[in-house]
């Protein structure tokens, strides 16, 4: 530390003045301009239901007038307290705003669109969103076969290692809170490396030191400042930085309620603030200070009403500085020359590279992961033991009738539910990573839910049909091949719907136990009601008969029951006391039984099959709609 470097400002205000931001770029150096710069979102306050129908949507301005000039070459930071507006403004920066913006943002003087801007500049948001089971190299390596042409691939990927000083840890897991991997340091500056990949002119960052300790933080900063002083544009949002790390950025910026109340070198802010009557004490973090003045203390409206003026007077202040008015020059000087927007055009992986690449790694990250693995493969096996445990081999007799429905019941309702305990394990990683990905434009859903069929398809395929052997030959149902691979292939059908269904649940809700909660309670409903086997058909009430003709069950339990009980007959053994009784004895026949519970179930064998592959690609199809439906959820 070093706070005496703050006893006399003044000493240093002698420098500061219309040359103290870089003069435009005739140096070769790049910049970034924002001008005249207005942000509004929907002001969102209380629930849906106390809101009114015909209510006008009230709209909340997140940055007000904002004027900014970055140049290659120096790291920028943009700090301010909780709610400013610091990730608002890189969102609309990097072209990820999802409200109303009012104004322009310029790259080498030319109007820069969404599209411009993102084939020139990468965001690294707050979260670490990494699988866990890929080393650092894998993790690189695959992100770099999604982004980047064919041989340049291993090239950039050592060197974005080397960059940011990943060197000895490259061949670590990236791990997690379970598994521990590397530390998150080493997460955090993996995290900006993936981003690295492409050799952006442009860096952005929300706050890349969050959650770090203080050596760490420092060192990712350095990483930065270096990275900028190689040439980029690197502009890094920070809560309140520590004052060791506030003397590694070139210029800061303090935003206040969307507001600009300094933007300028870090020399000269002490002396700028001191200049303004707000010296900063004697061993005080400068940053500390004026964030604290540049915000409003909303614990009563006195207070808040005082700060609120504070600020007003700090922004007003800040707009008639030298500061300002330099770099009001430099952006008019700057800007004045525009010209039609332009693209950096980059030609990327097609579609099959990006397949395989997906797949290959959902792979390898579940192949990592025993207990996920073993589960994903062996659960469901598993369970096909405890139902043979529990109802034997089957017989001929009355009890054994019950005994088929049970059985046949369990084979139809518990593929399901087994598809929904892996997926909810092991989809929301890989969905959190393409939301990276698929904003940082990588791929799109149609591709990520490919690449999750193909990766799961053979353990479906695999453990269904352990599953189906295991109950009929061992349980003895039918002894007909063609009856097994019919019984075998119900089961991988609702295997891999009730997986999508899952999919499509997740892709609307974040939350994995709230998903887990709705697919199981559709599951089970839609089984119970529809299934014929709990309650018969045709003795259903008329709307749960409506529910139970759309419900993928019913076709599912129609084939196999029709499949079991044709052809069969059952012995009637009539016990002591009804021995001499006029009582019939229950179902002679398999065809007896099915003609009370599914009529001409034997004869609708490949139409149930039909409506069971359309239901199907119907929740396939689903599943990817209900991503585009939810858009992207802010990972922060
Ligand atoms: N899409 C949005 N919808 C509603 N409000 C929003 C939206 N984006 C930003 N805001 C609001 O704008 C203000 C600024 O938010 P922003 O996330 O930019 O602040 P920040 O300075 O990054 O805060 P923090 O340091 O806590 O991350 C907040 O009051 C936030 O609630």
């Amino acid at each position: 530390m070093e706070p005496t470097q703050y006893l006399n400002p003044t000493a240093q205000y002698r420098h500061y003045g219309v040359n103290s931001h870089p003069r435009q770029v005739s140096d070769g150096r790049s910049s970034l301009t924002i001008k005249d710069l207005n942000y509004q979102v929907d002001d969102i306050k209380g629930y849906w239901w106390q809101k009114s129908w015909f209510e006008v949507k009230i709209k909340k301005t997140v940055l007000k007038n904002v004027n900014m000039y970055f140049t290659s070459g120096q790291l920028a930071a943009i700090t301010g307290s909780s709610g400013s507006g610091k990730t608002s403004l890189l969102d609309v920066i990097s072209g990820r705003a999802e409200g109303e913006v009012d104004g322009n943002v310029y790259v080498n003087n030319t109007i820069c669109s969404e599209k411009s801007m993102r084939s020139r500049s990468c965001y690294v948001m707050q979260a670490d969103r990494l699988l866990p089971n890929l080393t650092v190299r894998e993790t690189l390596r695959y992100t770099a076969f999604l982004k980047l042409p064919g041989k340049t691939t291993h090239k950039q990927v050592d060197k974005v290692i080397q960059d940011l000083g990943l060197k000895s840890v490259a061949d670590s897991l990236i791990g997690a809170t379970i598994n521990r991997g590397i530390s998150g340091g080493e997460r955090r500056r993996v995290t900006i490396a993936v981003q690295l990949l492409q050799d952006p002119q442009i860096i952005l960052l929300d706050e890349p030191t969050t959650g770090l300790d203080s050596f760490t933080a420092r060192y990712v900063v350095n990483n930065l400042r270096d990275l900028a002083h190689s040439g980029k544009i690197v502009i890094m949002s920070v809560h309140q930085p520590r004052y060791d790390i506030l003397k590694l950025f070139d210029q800061v910026a303090i935003l206040s309620q969307g507001e600009v109340t300094y933007y300028g070198p870090q020399s000269e802010m002490v002396p700028y603030f001191t200049s303004i009557n707000y010296p900063c004490p004697t061993y005080a973090n400068p940053m500390d200070i004026y964030i604290d003045v540049s915000s409003i203390d909303r614990r009563s409206p006195e207070r808040e009403v005082s700060c609120s003026l504070r600020v007003t007077n700090l922004v007003t202040k800040y707009r008639h500085s030298d500061q300002y008015l330099s770099m009001m020059d430099n952006i008019s000087r700057g800007t004045s020359d525009v010209t039609k927007p332009s693209y950096i055009s980059t030609s990327g992986p097609g579609i099959g590279r990006i397949l395989y690449t997906l797949t290959s790694r959902f792979y390898v990250n579940l192949w990592r992961d025993k207990m996920m693995f073993g589960a994903r493969i062996g659960n469901f096996p598993l369970f096909s033991i405890f139902i043979v445990m529990f109802l034997g081999t089957m017989t001929y007799d009355q009890q054994s009738i019950q005994d088929r429905t049970g059985l046949l019941y369990n084979s139809v309702s518990s593929p399901p539910f087994i598809a929904i305990i892996n997926c909810v394990q092991i989809f929301p990683p890989l969905r959190d990573v393409y939301y990276r990905e698929c904003r940082d434009g990588l791929y799109n859903v149609v591709l990520f839910i490919l690449a999750y069929t193909l990766h799961i398809l053979p353990f479906i395929i695999l453990s269904s049909f352990a599953f189906a052997s295991c109950l009929y030959w061992i349980c003895g149902l039918q002894n007909d091949v063609t009856l097994f691979l019919m019984f075998a292939a119900v089961i991988t059908m609702m295997h891999i719907t009730g997986e999508f269904v899952t999919v499509l649940i997740l892709g609307l809700c974040h939350n994995p136990q709230i998903a887990n909660t709705i697919a199981s309670l559709f599951t089970s409903l839609s089984c119970l009601i529809s299934s014929g086997l709990i309650r018969s058909y045709e003795s259903l009430p008329y709307v749960l008969k409506l529910v139970a003709t759309v419900s993928l069950p019913k076709y599912a339990a129609e084939i196999v029951v029709g499949n079991e009980f044709h052809n069969l007959n059952f012995t009637c053994v009539k016990v002591l006391f009804i021995l001499f009784s006029d009582e019939p004895c229950g179902y002679q026949t398999g065809e007896a039984f099915l003609d009370v519970f599914y009529p001409g179930a034997f004869g609708h064998v490949s139409r149930n099959f039909e409506i069971m592959i359309g239901y199907f690609f119907f929740i396939f199809i689903m599943s990817m709609v209900s991503f585009k439906i939810r858009g992207f959820p802010t990972l922060q």
